[in-house]
């Protein structure tokens, strides 16, 4: 992702910032694509990972549909490009306003989280005299082996509508008058990497697809959400999740049935590898237990690794690249606790971390940060808003 050109680039630039590799991302984006097309499969982005324009743009170029989970998302994904045909809107809390902006909008297809909500989508299509599609979102209680505060598809997460529920759906849509049964959704969670946990997800699509077929309820959509993860660990290495490996799962453990389609909404996998937070060495502090590198970026340009204790592979890339490497032949290398300059205690991207010795100015890459990153951050401390910056193409 980096070389002598791009640090000599970053040494001119205002610290901290958001570098994308264009490049990388359409790399990215075509291997999901040719993985997908082979099967028929349909992928809406993820949105909520990253909504970087040109990320969008990228993104939209390929044909993938938008997964939103809020009024302004729909509306971004609209503003960007992707066709209110190919987008979905997920979410537990769906205020009127947000519902009857995608109403107008004439969205594919609310991913309705309880039965509630559907009656609230039902009244609301029925004053507008339109017809709301709707997906209905069961939780499957499968447990996705990922970090509790991102698993989303257990009996005590607060999403999608639980198994034993699922009659009292089928009375409520037989109530409704505006709504168009589509299909069912799943998404049990994020950065998932044990590929076991996608096919116990298919046995029960599976079991829930016959289930509404047997209650009279024909499925068109079965959308088995997003969730696959990307090695934080080893972004050189692995910088493109195995796709095809992921969608031949759902090819050979689904049943789908003559006409269905499914449906996937991935976020992570497509954008995490191609951005990395670059930010400048502050100051060194040398205390008398650890040494401190004390960068311009903390937990208010991404806060992963303080919120979901998230391993983030930092790099000091002026001397992996810069002159300075030129210069030493031999690199001393030292253990830092690389931190912010946030007025928490948290603010520390990670402890103990092995790097060559690094000087104040030094550029530090914190990489596999495309996903769940800039949408994240906030103004906390009156910070300014990270800026986002281009590879040349
Ligand atoms: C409903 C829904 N779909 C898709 C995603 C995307 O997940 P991921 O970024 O792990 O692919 C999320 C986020 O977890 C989600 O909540
Ligand atoms: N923000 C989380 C992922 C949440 C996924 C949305 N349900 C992360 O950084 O890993």
């Amino acid at each position: 992702m980096f070389n002598t050109d791009t640090v000599a680039r970053f040494n001119d630039l205002e610290t901290p910032f958001y570098y994308y590799d264009l490049n990388l991302l359409k790399q990215t984006l075509q291997a999901c694509y040719d993985a997908s097309s082979k099967y028929n499969f349909h992928v809406h982005y993820a949105m909520k990972a990253n909504f970087d324009p040109k990320v969008l743009a990228a993104i939209q170029s390929f044909g993938f549909g938008a997964d939103s989970v809020s009024g302004n998302e729909v509306k971004a994904a609209i503003d960007n490009g992707f066709g209110a045909g190919k987008v979905v809107f997920a979410g537990v809390g769906k205020s009127d306003k947000e519902i009857n902006y995608a109403l107008d909008a004439d969205i594919f297809c609310f991913n309705v989280e309880s039965v509630q909500e559907l009656g609230v989508i039902n009244d609301l299509a029925k004053a507008k005299g339109k017809t709301a599609k709707v997906a209905i979102r069961i939780n499957p209680n499968v447990d996705a082996h990922t970090h509790k505060f991102i698993t989303t598809g257990l009996d005590e997460n607060k999403f999608g509508v639980d198994i034993w529920q699922l009659p009292s759906v089928i009375e409520a849509l037989r109530a409704t008058t505006n709504i168009e049964f589509l299909g069912i959704h799943f998404h049990i969670g994020s950065q998932i990497t044990d590929m076991e946990v996608f096919k116990t997800l298919c046995v029960k699509v599976n079991e829930l697809d016959q289930w509404f077929n047997d209650q009279g309820f024909a499925i068109n959509v079965l959308n088995v959400g997003g969730g696959l993860g990307v090695d934080y660990y080893r972004p050189d290495i692995n910088a493109i999740p195995d796709f095809e490996a992921y969608f031949k799962i759902f090819a050979e453990n689904l049943t789908v049935k003559e006409g269905q389609e499914v449906h996937f909404e991935l976020g992570r996998a497509l954008v995490a590898q191609c951005s990395s937070l670059i930010s400048r060495v502050l100051f060194v502090k040398n205390g008398q237990h650890k040494n401190f590198l004390i960068l311009d970026a903390g937990m208010t340009d991404l806060i992963r690794p303080m919120l979901y204790q998230a391993y983030h592979q930092i790099d000091n890339i002026s001397s992996d690249h810069g002159p300075s490497n030129m210069d030493h032949g031999q690199k001393v290398m030292i253990k830092y606790d690389v931190v912010g300059p946030i007025c928490e205690s948290t603010d520390r991207f990670r402890e103990d971390v092995l790097l060559p010795e690094s000087v104040r100015g030094d550029i530090v890459a914190v990489r596999t940060a495309g996903a769940y990153g800039a949408v994240m951050i906030s103004n906390y401390n009156l910070r300014d808003r990270v800026p986002s910056v281009y590879s040349v193409e």
